[in-house]
């Protein structure tokens, strides 16, 4: 049984709620992966990255690893957004230093007329478990965040079968057999939202929708093959939930990497909070959106690349852009996209102790 604890530090909920915080809360996309040396000695143990991902146990220990290294304000599940094609009969494998791969694609009409909503228990019950776990362990510390790739990012993935520089299937089938592609992304929109709402029931403290793909698409087609089912997906899950005792309120964030033309087309989707990249003006998306949603992000990932001083520097401009929060706006402080394998553990205290001390100052200013 989960004990269910009330959160200790909000900072990070009520910046999704554009609620008043101290200072700017901060966590980083992928915190938990290959830069830090002690994931790389679990997932040697572990065998391999799914070994991981199935595991409860192991799954929560990478979760709280850079969480015991590092003032981050949030906690995020560790799996993958594939687990759910991989779910539904795809089979989903990694091939060593090549990245995602599926064994069984959807390659023609047959394959799509077969998709199906798998049972979330049955199928992905290691995941809940871990989310489980993972909030027994954090034991109220910090929020912890479930997430899911977006349909269409997921259908990217199930009809290429693994990774791609043009989406040259994906795409050919969307122009071509917008029947077939709406089939699955109608099918994996329901598997999503099953798997958020079980997320949450597990004990997850607010959701993300990652659509890393979205900016691939051209204007018209984001919005009727993405877009649209993310907003599907928000408008389904539970705005908040019962905890025995306690009721906690459940934010969502959703991120179109590539997506900062449509930020108000995002904002409609009734997301609590946009992930924005780096090509985005934090000052600009705060004009535009900034009274309908929070802002995540968005400093360039390799700017962790770089000395201590240019390193604060970036994260004083970010915030700077941003602005002073103030009631009715919020901002959560993260890379515009995942951390790189080969960024130096040191450099992300750097940025992590920047972002706290000056938002504070920039508070008190
Ligand atoms: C597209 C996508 C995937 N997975 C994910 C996305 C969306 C975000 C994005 O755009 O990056 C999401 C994801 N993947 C992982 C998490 C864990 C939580 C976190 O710490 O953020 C999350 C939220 C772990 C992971 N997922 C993966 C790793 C590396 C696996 C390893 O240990 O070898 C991690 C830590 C594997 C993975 N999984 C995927 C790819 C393309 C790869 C290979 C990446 C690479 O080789 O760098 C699919």
């Amino acid at each position: 049984m989960t004990r269910f604890v009330p959160v200790q530090n909000d900072t990070f909920l009520r910046a999704l709620r554009r609620e008043t915080t101290d200072y700017t809360p901060v966590w980083l996309m992928r915190q938990a992966g290959r830069y830090l040396p002690e994931y790389r000695a679990t997932r040697a143990r572990a065998g391999n990255f799914m070994g991981l991902c199935t595991n409860p146990e192991m799954a929560c220990e990478v979760t709280l690893q850079p969480l015991d290294r590092y003032p981050l304000d949030a906690a995020i599940l560790f799996s993958d957004i594939l687990t759910v094609p991989d779910a539904m009969g795809l089979g989903l494998y990694f091939e060593e230093g090549e990245g995602p791969k599926f064994e069984r694609p959807i390659q023609n009409e047959a394959d799509v007329a077969q998709l199906a909503v798998p049972d979330i228990e049955e199928k992905l019950g290691y995941v809940t478990a871990a989310v489980r776990t993972i909030r027994s362990a954090l034991n109220g510390r910090v929020p912890l965040i479930g997430f899911s790739g977006s349909p269409w990012t997921l259908a990217c993935y199930m009809v290429e079968g693994g990774g791609s520089s043009d989406f040259r299937k994906v795409k050919t089938l969307m122009y071509k057999r917008p029947d077939l592609m709406h089939r699955i992304l109608t099918v994996t929109t329901e598997a999503v939202t099953q798997y958020l709402k079980a997320q949450v029931e597990a004990g997850a403290q607010a959701v993300m929708i990652f659509d890393s793909w979205g900016g691939a698409l051209a204007d018209g087609a984001f919005q009727k093959f993405s877009l649209q089912y993310m907003k599907q997906i928000v408008q389904a899950l539970p705005l908040e939930a019962n905890r025995g005792g306690f009721v906690e309120s459940i934010p969502s964030i959703v991120f179109t990497k590539g997506g900062g033309l449509w930020l108000e087309d995002l904002a409609s989707t009734g997301a609590s909070a946009l992930g924005v990249d780096w090509t985005v003006n934090l000052g600009n998306a705060r004009a535009r959106v900034g009274d309908r949603c929070a802002l995540q992000g968005n400093i360039d990932p390799h700017v962790l690349f770089a000395d201590p001083p240019q390193i604060q520097a970036e994260v004083a401009k970010a915030l700077e852009s941003f602005g002073t929060p103030q009631p009715g706006v919020g901002h959560v402080f993260n890379l515009g996209h995942g951390i790189s394998q080969f960024t130096n553990p040191d450099a992300v205290s750097v940025m992590i102790e920047a972002v706290h001390t000056y938002s504070r100052r920039q508070r008190s200013a």
